[in-house]
């Protein structure tokens, strides 16, 4: 199965390692109505070890779709997805949930906090809902990273967003997740919370067995990543490497006006 996918996703090469994420001719209908309709028709892409990979493309070409599939967080409706090694539609409901919470970690917009824990202790949470003893130091320092350390006793609503953002990502990051899952992780944040969040993100994809999927509108972030994949009326239609932001910019645009 590994060596279908990755004979046949765009990406992969033959004799490399598996990558950590990879789907297969992955389909994703949803009933509106009567009517099945088809968001995904189709995708097939690899995600290695050190990677920073971003999906692009204009609104609804199905790139949260695409996300929440690859991150076992909707079915597909065919197709196969391996994710840290594991087929996703083999795995029970308990083993999924087991999985994403030790090696899946997901960076959204909303950020889950609880209000009447701590910083620290909602960084901690994962650990504890696991009946794992949080490692403290590994806590604080990821907090200190995102620059959160005076903040470290504070609780969620005496935070600002970008504040409460960055707890939100040191949760992420101190569970020490092999893949991370962003969906616009910059979006609602001020430029310099924004550049460090990137940055963070980028640091932890380049970390041996780690890599990062990045959703994101903004050419910005997709320029800080090694690939970005575009993505048009739920297919992928094009592939860049190392781009610039200007270079992005231009083949979104072209996107739009369907001329690429
Ligand atoms: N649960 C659902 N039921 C029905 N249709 C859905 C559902 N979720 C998404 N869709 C539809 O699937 C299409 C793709 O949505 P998706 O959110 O994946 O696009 P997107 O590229 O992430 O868009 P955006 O950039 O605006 O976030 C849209 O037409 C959307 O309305």
């Amino acid at each position: 199965m590994t060596n279908q996918i990755e004979a046949e996703a765009p990406t992969a090469t033959r004799g490399a390692p598996a990558p950590l994420i990879a789907a297969h001719d992955v389909r994703k209908s949803y009933q509106v109505g009567r009517d099945s309709v088809e968001i995904l028709h189709g995708v097939s892409l690899g995600v290695h070890e050190q990677e920073m990979v971003a999906v692009m493309g204009p609104s609804g070409s199905g790139k949260s779709t695409l996300l929440y599939c690859l991150a076992g967080l909707e079915a597909p409706t065919s197709g196969g997805i391996i994710l840290a090694g594991k087929p996703l539609d083999a795995l029970s409901r308990a083993d999924l949930a087991r999985m994403r919470r030790s090696q899946v970690g997901f960076v959204f917009q909303s950020y889950n906090l609880i209000p009447t824990l701590t910083a620290t202790e909602n960084v901690a949470l994962p650990y504890l809902l696991d009946k794992a003893k949080p490692p403290q130091d590994l806590i604080a320092s990821t907090l200190a990273t995102v620059g959160l350390a005076e903040r470290a006793d504070a609780r969620p609503p005496s935070m600002s967003g970008g504040e409460q953002q960055r707890v939100a990502l040191a949760r992420v990051l101190a569970q020490q997740p092999q893949v991370i899952f962003a969906d616009e992780p910059t979006g609602a944040l001020d430029t310099r919370t924004g550049e460090l969040v990137l940055a963070e993100l980028v640091r932890i994809a380049h970390t041996p067995g780690r890599c990062v999927l990045v959703v994101t509108h903004d050419p910005k972030v997709a320029a800080s990543c090694d690939r970005i994949l575009f993505m048009r009326d739920g297919l992928l239609v094009r592939e860049l490497h190392d781009a610039s932001v200007d270079t992005v910019a231009a083949t979104l645009a072209g996107l739009g006006s369907r001329e690429v």
